[in-house]
């Protein structure tokens, strides 16, 4: 399923491990729950989903198994990232025929290019495609910031749809969204900015957070998509903890202890350089997951 025009909540679903390997069974049980939860789209292999740990096989049976369990019912973009510009187009052309109906491509890291690099860069794998390809931009990650004048350039190319903002600049995302294209989508990727982003136009978000209380999530979404802002801040103002204390320490290892303590995981074991949580850490997370259910029950 190809969406050129992605918007709401896109989640970037988690890896699950087993004893070093994929783990299929919670895979497959994860993609059933959130197939029935209101959300947009699945990102697989992305930071999240720990893709810069799987090596070619092992994002292709992510990719196969996720497809087979989904039937068609949520659209698949994948996540993928890189320094070379040609491996990465090796890697489009590897992936052109998965059941993938977009890319979400990361900004290269570590060698800090110009601005004309980056605007290369995607112009060659926007022409080495023919799938939409969302840029991410995050700067505290790569290294590197592409500027809205480089974006702007890079909408104008077809295939160039979107972009997944996380560049910790609130001026210049307000400038971007204000002087973007119509027709090219912007998600933000900062969970606990997602009410800010969405009140400045942004139309929607690729949060790892929404793992957990997916519905509030989507909640404040169709609310600020409504007009609605005191409901969505209303949502909000109980909501936006969540992130803060998922992202207390390297994600996704936290997120992948509540979904183990939900049972969604047979275990919350990430792949190494990520570690598991501190023991405080699970302990405000168990904490929170049993006030949770009590206020529901
Ligand atoms: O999986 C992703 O991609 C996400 N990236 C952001 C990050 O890298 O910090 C956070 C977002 O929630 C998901």
């Amino acid at each position: 399923m190809t969406i050129r025009y992605p918007q709401g909540i896109w989640l970037p679903l988690v890896t699950p491990f087993r004893d070093g390997d994929l783990d299929e069974a919670s895979l497959r049980r994860l993609v059933r729950h959130y197939a029935a939860q209101p959300i947009d789209g699945l990102i697989l292999a992305a930071t999240t989903g720990e893709g810069l740990t799987l090596d070619d096989e092992e994002t292709a049976r992510l990719v196969q198994v996720v497809a087979a369990e989904l039937a068609g019912k949520l659209p698949i973009c994948l996540g993928l990232s890189g320094s070379d510009t040609r491996k990465l187009g090796k890697a489009l052309e590897l992936t052109a025929a998965w059941p993938v109906g977009s890319y979400l491509i990361a900004c290269p890291y570590y060698t800090r290019p110009s601005q004309e690099g980056l605007f290369r860069h995607f112009a060659t794998l926007a022409r080495d495609s023919d799938k939409p390809i969302l840029i991410y931009n995050i700067p505290y990650r790569t290294g590197v910031n592409m500027g809205n004048e480089t974006l702007l350039r890079l909408a104008a190319l077809p295939n160039i749809v979107g972009l997944k903002d996380c560049c910790a600049e609130a001026a210049q995302s307000f400038d971007l969204l204000r002087a973007r294209p119509s027709g090219f989508s912007v998600l933000t990727g900062e969970d606990a900015l997602f009410y800010n982003a969405l009140t400045h136009g942004a139309d929607g978000g690729i949060l790892a957070s929404a793992h957990v209380e997916t519905r509030l999530f989507a909640r404040v979404h169709n609310a600020v998509r409504g007009g609605n802002h005191s409901a969505a801040l209303a949502v909000w103002r109980d909501l936006v903890d969540l992130p803060r204390l998922l992202f207390a320490e390297p994600s996704p290892a936290p997120i992948k202890h509540w979904l183990w303590r939900a049972g969604l995981l047979h275990s919350p074991e990430v792949r190494l350089p990520m570690t598991e949580i501190s023991a405080g850490l699970a302990a405000r997370i168990d904490a929170e997951i049993a006030r949770r259910t009590s206020l529901a029950a």
